[in-house]
């Protein structure tokens, strides 16, 4: 089984380094002239199917904005995830779920075992009941060919107070992303990070071996031209910048939506080249 890095690489070279998220906030709905219900909310999975499914790299549906809808919510999640893969994109499931380690191993079976209605290409996770409570989920997505995207440095101001904490030296980020890169020197870049790309983070990511996810692009306030000093020090081909609102206010046009991801990836592609 291919590793989940080589699959991400392949998959950002040959569609560009932009994840389009796929976050249907209430308002967004309603804006794009669709009731906050669950026939709205399937509205919606159908048009972000069809304008990102065969275009972007990696898609990117934010699991909180299904979940009030509850089971009815989840069943679209579901059409979402099966049907943006069948087209050929990476799904990561942006659940950022953390537990420890026999509650962890129930969301590896929801969000990375193909016995799963959910199952994914990848899934965000919190470390924060310390690394290794995450090893039911390495372990479910490594011979999988799956991929787990730990919080290291995350897009928020409020962050920074468990993020950059001191911890032996080292920040809390910092022993994050080094505890992912030693997971990494396999060379399966099962374990990505997720740092965001709206100011300085102070990670050094030489080692990582695996993918960066970078939100923070469009309504964050973060802009293509800042992902190059951002991300200064970082293998920039494992750079997954992301964009939720700032593409999705293009809808309902399918044609338009597409517009806007492809404007904003190839602004991306060309502030990295
Ligand atoms: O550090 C993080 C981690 C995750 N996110 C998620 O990404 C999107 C961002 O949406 P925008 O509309 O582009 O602001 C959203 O789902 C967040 O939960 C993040 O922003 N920062």
């Amino acid at each position: 089984m291919t590793g989940f890095g080589p699959r991400f690489r392949a998959a950002v070279t040959a569609r560009g380094r932009l994840c389009a998220g796929i976050d249907p906030h209430v308002d967004l709905l309603q804006s794009w002239g669709l009731g906050a219900d669950p026939a709205g909310l399937d509205r919606f999975a159908d048009i972000c199917i069809e304008a990102f499914g065969s275009v972007a790299a990696v898609v990117k549906p934010q699991v909180a904005f299904f979940e009030p809808f509850g089971a009815a919510g989840l069943a679209t999640l579901e059409r979402v995830i099966a049907g943006c893969r069948d087209a050929g994109a990476l799904v990561l499931a942006d659940a950022k779920r953390g537990d420890i380690g026999s509650t962890m191993a129930a969301y590896a079976r929801a969000w990375l075992d193909d016995s799963s209605p959910l199952v994914s290409d990848a899934v965000t996770v919190s470390p924060y009941l310390g690394f290794g409570s995450l090893e039911p989920a390495l372990d479910a997505a490594r011979p999988a060919g799956r991929g787990v995207f730990v919080l290291a440095r995350t897009s928020n101001p409020e962050g920074a107070s468990v993020q950059l904490a001191d911890a032996d030296g080292r920040s809390v980020g910092q022993r994050i992303v080094d505890a992912a890169a030693a997971v990494n020197t396999d060379g399966a870049g099962t374990v990505g990070v997720v740092v965001g790309a709206t100011r300085a983070h102070g990670l050094d990511l030489t080692a990582l071996a695996g993918p960066i996810l970078a939100p923070g692009l469009g309504a964050q306030g973060a802009r293509a031209e800042d992902l190059g000093p951002v991300f200064a020090e970082a293998d920039l081909d494992w750079l997954l910048p992301a964009s939720s609102r700032g593409v999705l206010r293009a809808g309902p046009d399918i044609g338009a939506l597409r517009a806007s991801f492809e404007a904003a990836r190839d602004e991306v592609e060309s502030a990295l080249s």
